[in-house]
């Protein structure tokens, strides 16, 4: 019996402070009619709560393929994966993450609001539960009053806004995020960056992040994953000692241009290894 105790405390600190999402020798190749793919290889990754993880690379060397096997839609043909110290599958079941895409991917005929509510409404919240939720999350993306206005009212920039609101909605811990941002120009892009700085702050998830922006990876980052392709792999992970907080003046210090500096070395030794 006073064994018992101890033993549930450790297994608490072990939920509380293990990784999120842990992989290690993760593979996935794809079987083509033009012969296998080898999106992924030898990925050996951890992420902790609350981390802001950018995933870096060029075209082709995975990083949307590992979003897709920590969201369980793509299954991994090597190695193994957690999320949250569970399989993908029973991650995704538990409803561990929110996942936002490149394009805002808003149904037209609905409002704002009924954008947002809708994963609530597949779920099955309650409609002042539903009201309760979609005020909360426009309010964090800074749309509050737009709920009304319909997708083709709001610039780009805001229609990407509504779309983390709705992966914000039913308050998933993990927030995937595949360059959400990419088809935004670059005042727009700052702006975004900062409000998701903000976002992250104020809400303690887990990010990660897809960006072909080496800026855009740095400003973010507590990680940055740098990956090349032909097998899709991580030649280096950068922990960021930049502070928590950033203001985007940031970007024009010797700190940040040092991180910049060695992402781009690793980008570069990712390409010499094809040629
Ligand atoms: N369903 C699939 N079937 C076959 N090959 C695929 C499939 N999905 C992805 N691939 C291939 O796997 C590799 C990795 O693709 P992935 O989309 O993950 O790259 P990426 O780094 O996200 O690229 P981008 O930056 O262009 O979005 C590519 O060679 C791609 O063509």
């Amino acid at each position: 019996m006073t064994a018992a105790a101890p033993k549930t405390d450790r297994d608490d600190l072990a939920r509380t402070s293990g990784p999120v999402i842990e992989a290690q020798g993760l593979g996935l190749t794809f079987q083509t009619a033009d012969g296998p793919v080898h999106a992924l290889t030898g990925v050996d990754l951890s992420i902790g709560k609350g981390d802001f993880v950018s995933f870096i690379g060029p075209s082709g060397c995975g990083k949307t393929t590992f979003l897709r096997v920590i969201a369980d839609l793509e299954q991994p043909t090597e190695g193994t994966i957690t999320v949250n110290g569970v399989s993908p599958r029973e991650a995704r079941l538990a409803r561990a993450y929110g996942y936002v895409f490149q394009a805002a991917g808003l149904y037209p005929w609905r409002t704002i609001g009924a954008n947002v509510r809708l994963p609530l409404e597949i779920m099955g919240y309650s409609k002042a539960e539903q009201a309760e939720r979609v005020a909360r999350v426009l309010g964090l993306v800074e749309l509050a009053g737009f709920e009304k206005k319909f997708p083709w009212q709001l610039s780009g920039g805001m229609q990407q806004r509504a779309s983390i609101a709705r992966a914000l909605a039913f308050d998933a811990d993990i927030l995937l995020m595949d360059e959400p941002f990419g088809a935004l120009d670059e005042i727009v892009r700052d702006h975004l960056n900062e409000e998701v700085l903000r976002l992250w702050a104020k809400t303690r998830k887990t990010i990660c992040f897809v960006t072909h922006s080496i800026p855009e990876a740095v400003y973010l980052s507590t990680k940055i994953v740098v990956m090349s392709p032909r097998p899709g792999r991580v030649t280096d992970v950068i922990e960021s000692p930049l502070p928590r907080e950033r203001p985007l003046e940031i970007r024009e210090t010797p700190e940040f241009l040092e991180i910049a500096h060695r992402v781009r070395e690793g980008l570069r030794a990712g390409h010499s290894y094809d040629v």
